[in-house]
């Protein structure tokens, strides 16, 4: 056991929280062997030797080692998403109010870098569901956008916008989920320096900026719509309190959610409005700590403002090459940003058009690629994507030393029995992206900020943090 020092204050703090148990949560700590786990892309499926389920998460599994992430080619094919256990409570609550929406949703990921609850909702939605994933933090946009190509949905859009620019679309969405900025202390056994940050003061301050950032994105949500508010703290402060203020603040009532007792999570109820909230302690459950709680909006939004199209009108000669890379091609809607082609269910027009004059947006559907003549320049996103039409490429089976390399951006050289052109580089049946064949080289389209670095500190990066 290794010598652990909580934050001064940290443990009275804690004293009177349901479920807490000091004795047990100090052993836990001390022993810091926090499980793995991965979420599966049920669209890209793949699998793990020795796994165990996670109860509350119909794709996640406890892996009872942990494996090089970094050189595992179906990481970068999309086909996993390595996430804490706990987090994945999310896949719990959000099918449980689905069930209550017969047309489809739109859906808000309001704090959402790097996509460890986007992934999850990308595939729990349906194809004619919207996921807006949006992150305030310019720099951390690029791993969130990373993360969501390789899981390949189409009905996906970024942005990087501020809570309050949410406000420019009243009563716009069904569900928003706000997993806040906090003081972190449930990530205190896989992130001991969490702990040099933790002060109560701290905790007060993430407490006021939780609230205005429920205050400022309250009116996107619809009258009846779900708000699913989540932080990886243990305190009162960032959790019942915010409910507490939320029921005082809103016509609001809270959700309970359907447990098992038997996955040791504790149900707590806040002070004043006894609204529903669900603990995780890592000596009770097999996670981190987690607190989570749903709620309904009780009260009409404003009116939805109106927003015209600002798409370029395309002349449909110009569409028709392209519908045969894409599958459903005749349920797309097309468009264009600079030279490229882009392309999201048609179902989903109306809402981009709303989404492009309100937001800041930095991915949207597809990226298919630009026209060259008559040829198309893919791009990895049109790889990635789960609307790619594989007959109508070219593709390389590559064995684990060559899709190491393709991922590295080396040269990759004799593939003999490959045709010129391009084509997609696959590992056992999964595409990891595309290369230019010429007769004499191999030109390596694996795009540069992704290649693997010898450390393991990109996957790392993917769970996640403050
Ligand atoms: C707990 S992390 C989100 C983790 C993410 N939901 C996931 O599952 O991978 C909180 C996120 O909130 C963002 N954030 C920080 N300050 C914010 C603010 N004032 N408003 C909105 N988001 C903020 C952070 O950049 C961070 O990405």
């Amino acid at each position: 056991m290794s010598e652990l020092k909580f934050p001064e204050h940290f443990i009275e703090s804690l004293k009177d929280q349901p479920g807490f148990d000091e004795l047990k949560f100090t052993e836990v700590h001390k022993k810091n062997n926090p499980p793995t786990s991965v979420r599966i892309n049920p669209n890209k499926k793949t699998g793990f030797a020795n796994t165990q389920p996670i109860p509350w998460c119909k794709e996640g599994y406890y892996l009872t080692e942990r494996p090089s992430f970094t050189f595992d080619p179906a990481f970068h094919a999309g086909c996993y998403y390595v996430q804490e256990a706990s987090s994945m409570f999310l896949d719990t609550i959000f099918r449980q109010i689905k069930r209550d929406y017969d047309a489809p949703v739109k859906v808000l990921d309001l704090c959402a870098a790097p996509g460890g609850k986007s992934t999850l909702l990308a595939s729990a939605i349906n194809n004619n569901d919207l996921l807006v994933a949006n992150e305030i933090i310019k720099t951390r946009v690029p791993i969130l956008t990373d993360n969501l190509t390789r899981w390949g949905n189409a009905n996906v859009v970024v942005t990087n916008n501020d809570p309050k620019d949410f406000g420019r679309l009243p009563g716009f969405f069904d569900v928003m989920v706000v997993d806040a900025p906090c003081s972190g202390s449930g990530m205190f056994r896989k992130d001991t320096a969490a702990m040099d940050e933790w002060s109560e003061n701290n905790v007060s301050l993430c407490h006021q900026r939780q609230e205005r950032i429920l205050a400022d994105v309250y009116t996107t949500l619809k009258e009846d719509g779900h708000l699913i508010y989540s932080t990886c703290s243990y305190s009162a402060e960032e959790n019942e309190q915010i409910l507490d203020w939320l029921c005082e603040t809103y016509n609001i009532e809270s959700v309970r959610v359907a447990i098992d007792p038997s996955w040791g999570i504790v149900e707590t109820q806040s002070e004043r409005h006894k609204a529903w909230g669900y603990r995780f302690y890592p000596d009770k459950v097999q996670g981190e700590g987690l607190f989570a709680a749903c709620l309904i909006k009780r009260e009409p939004a404003l009116n939805a403002s109106t927003y015209k199209s600002k798409f370029q009108k395309l002349n449909p000669k110009e569409i028709e090459p392209l519908k045969k890379y894409l599958l459903d091609s005749d349920s797309l809607h097309y468009f264009k940003v600079g030279d490229d082609w882009l392309a999201i269910p048609e179902v989903h027009r109306d809402s981009m058009i709303a989404l492009q004059q309100a937001l800041y947006i930095k991915k949207s559907g597809v990226r298919i690629g630009r026209m060259a003549g008559k040829d198309l320049l893919p791009d990895h996103e049109l790889a990635m994507s789960l609307l790619i039409n594989e007959d109508q490429f070219n593709s390389v089976a590559l064995d684990k030393e060559q899709a190491i390399a393709y991922l590295r951006r080396d040269n990759i050289n004799n593939l003999n029995t490959a045709k010129p052109g391009w084509s997609l580089m696959t590992f056992e049946n999964h595409i990891l992206g595309w290369a230019k064949l010429l007769p004499n080289r191999v030109n390596n389209y694996y795009p540069k900020e992704l290649r693997i670095l010898s450390t393991e500190a990109r996957i790392k990066s993917q769970e996640p943090r403050q």
